[in-house]
């Protein structure tokens, strides 16, 4: 449920500086949705923002779907529970050596670990994107498979589009997280989103978390658009 303990609306804060970031950030509350910084805020603000964005006392993804052999990876995901972000994530194409080295390396951090969530098939990825990479099963296939594999390495859960979160949910259980981008109100545009679902129907379909960026962060009125989409979903 959206409640101020557990806010499930993650803004994407696609921005090409902190700047703009900040001055969104500073109208939003913390009660009422966490943060996603992602590749083009980080490349260009760093870890500095992050620490901005804890100090305002917001919890944070990052973003940065690291995919790489096991010992970088590994290594990436420790300097972000450094960082004391909430939630990190990799590629589960990366397989299962990179995703159990990322689970290993996070258990000396103990409770304060970031959760952990590996990418399956992109939301902006339809039937044809796969077969473009050699992939002829349907995206509802390969998140599947992807999300399997996933759990059996031991992390948090996946990314993945909430038109595949009813059969997760069902295969691999209430306690894995699904955390679902692609979130498109009926008025907004769907952009390069193909695996798309408005807020409310991403939540009862199982979603546990939303990112939302556009919808939100290139409206005429952010703060009413995000005010409009956490009215739809509290209480869900
Ligand atoms: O499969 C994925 C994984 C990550 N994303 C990220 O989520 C947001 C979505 O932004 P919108 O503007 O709401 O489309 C963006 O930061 C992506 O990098 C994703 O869309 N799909």
């Amino acid at each position: 449920m959206q409640t101020p303990d557990n806010p499930r609306i993650i803004v994407a804060l696609d921005f090409p500086s902190d700047q703009p970031a900040l001055a969104l950030v500073d109208q939003l509350d913390p009660a009422k949705c966490r943060l996603k910084v992602g590749k083009e805020l980080f490349t260009r603000s760093g870890p500095e923002l992050v620490r901005k964005l804890h100090a305002r006392g917001f919890e944070v993804f990052l973003d940065l779907k690291f995919h790489d052999i096991p010992n970088t990876t590994s290594a990436a995901v420790a300097a972000a529970a450094d960082l004391g972000v909430w939630m990190v994530n990799v590629h589960a194409s990366g397989g299962e050596k990179m995703m159990t080295a990322c689970r290993d390396r996070l258990e000396s951090f103990g409770k304060d670990r970031p959760l952990l969530i590996a990418v399956t098939v992109l939301t902006s990825m339809g039937p044809g994107d796969l077969a473009g990479i050699g992939i002829t099963d349907s995206p509802e296939a390969q998140v599947s498979r992807l999300a399997t594999l996933t759990r059996n390495c031991g992390l948090d859960g996946v990314v993945c589009s909430a038109q595949e979160a009813p059969a997760l949910k069902a295969e691999q259980g209430a306690d894995f997280k699904l955390v679902t981008p692609g979130i498109r109100p009926l008025s907004a545009d769907k952009g390069d989103q193909q695996r798309i679902m408005t807020p409310t129907e991403a939540l009862k379909a199982g979603s546990d978390y939303l990112v939302i960026g556009r919808p939100i962060t290139q409206a005429a009125d952010p703060l009413a658009a995000l005010e409009a989409i956490h009215s739809e979903v509290v209480g869900l």
